[in-house]
């Protein structure tokens, strides 16, 4: 992974990729340690290249994750799902238990953030900071992991009841994934340990979504590829509503007088942020 950003703020320690939370004794924090430390089964056999008939990696993700774009200075795009009908099918990259190269085409979340954000205060101060590109970006490019601490769903709602009580900014994720009728879970805390992706903030129409990529680990990682062309000095966002990823959707209580007002400016608003009060 390379990855050289760091965190000015002091007290937010950087990690490029998920960690485990903090121990407790409880019977769902020993669950989740077993499920942060076991493997994924699958791996491929291919020789250099990974190919959509012959690749296990690519296989059980109903074919190719990406699409080589050569005229792009990013090699690697990905090929959204919800595109090809294929959203049905998990993203799985090829990983060191492999036996093609490092280079094979499905290897992108792992190798690390593009090298183009920044971080900086946005226009309304309120907002507070905010990710940045210093260069174009175009549709499909993978940006960064939202990257931090792996959670239990308990310590996610003690966090929140936290954060709220004391009118902490929200950095707590909650993935949902819909696998044959169950819900599976993942929740990812940033404030603390986490990386360049901890500065995203929302907007109701983002340039980004946010996509489960897994590598050799049942956890996923929560990556995020734009999903339209973003422009130098453009900020990085994405919707804390969507589908996939529901910012502590079942943490929090339905008062939606304490919802907070969303200032992503933009014309298509829908006034509040999406499950985040205070
Ligand atoms: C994951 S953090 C994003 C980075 C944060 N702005 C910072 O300064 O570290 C999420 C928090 O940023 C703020 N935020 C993000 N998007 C916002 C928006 N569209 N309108 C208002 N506040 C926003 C909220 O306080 C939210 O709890």
């Amino acid at each position: 992974m390379h990855d050289n950003y760091s965190h000015e703020e002091d007290g937010v320690v950087y990690v490029d990729e998920n960690i485990p939370g903090s121990e407790d004794q409880t019977n769902e924090y020993i669950s989740l340690i077993e499920k942060i430390n076991s493997q994924l089964t699958h791996n491929c056999d291919c020789n250099v290249k990974c190919k959509e008939d012959c690749c296990n990696c690519l296989q059980i993700s109903g074919g190719a994750n990406y699409t080589s774009h050569i005229e792009s200075q990013y090699l690697e795009i990905f090929k959204l799902k919800e595109e090809t009908g294929l959203h049905c099918y998990p993203i799985i990259e090829c990983s060191q238990h492999c036996k093609c190269s490092e280079k094979c085409g499905n290897r992108v979340v792992q190798n690390g953030p593009i090298d183009t954000l920044f971080v900086t205060t946005c226009d309304n101060i309120s907002k507070g900071l905010g990710l940045f590109t210093r260069e174009f970006i175009p549709k499909g490019t993978f940006v960064c992991e939202y990257a931090g601490e792996v959670i239990t769903k308990s310590e996610a709602l003690r966090r929140q009841t936290y954060n709220q009580t004391h009118s902490k900014m929200n950095y707590i994720f909650c993935l949902n994934e819909h696998v044959n009728g169950n819900i599976i879970q993942t929740f990812v805390d940033p404030s603390l340990f986490g990386n360049i992706g901890r500065y995203i903030n929302h907007s109701c129409e983002s340039n980004c979504v946010i996509i489960p990529v897994r590598v050799d680990s049942p956890i996923p990682k929560l990556a995020l590829f734009s999903c339209v062309d973003i422009f130098d000095n453009g900020e990085i966002t994405f919707d804390y509503g969507s589908s996939y990823l529901n910012s502590s959707t079942e943490l929090i209580s339905k008062n939606l007088n304490k919802r907070k007002i969303c200032l992503c400016r933009s014309p298509k608003c829908r006034g509040f942020m999406p499950y985040d009060i205070y």
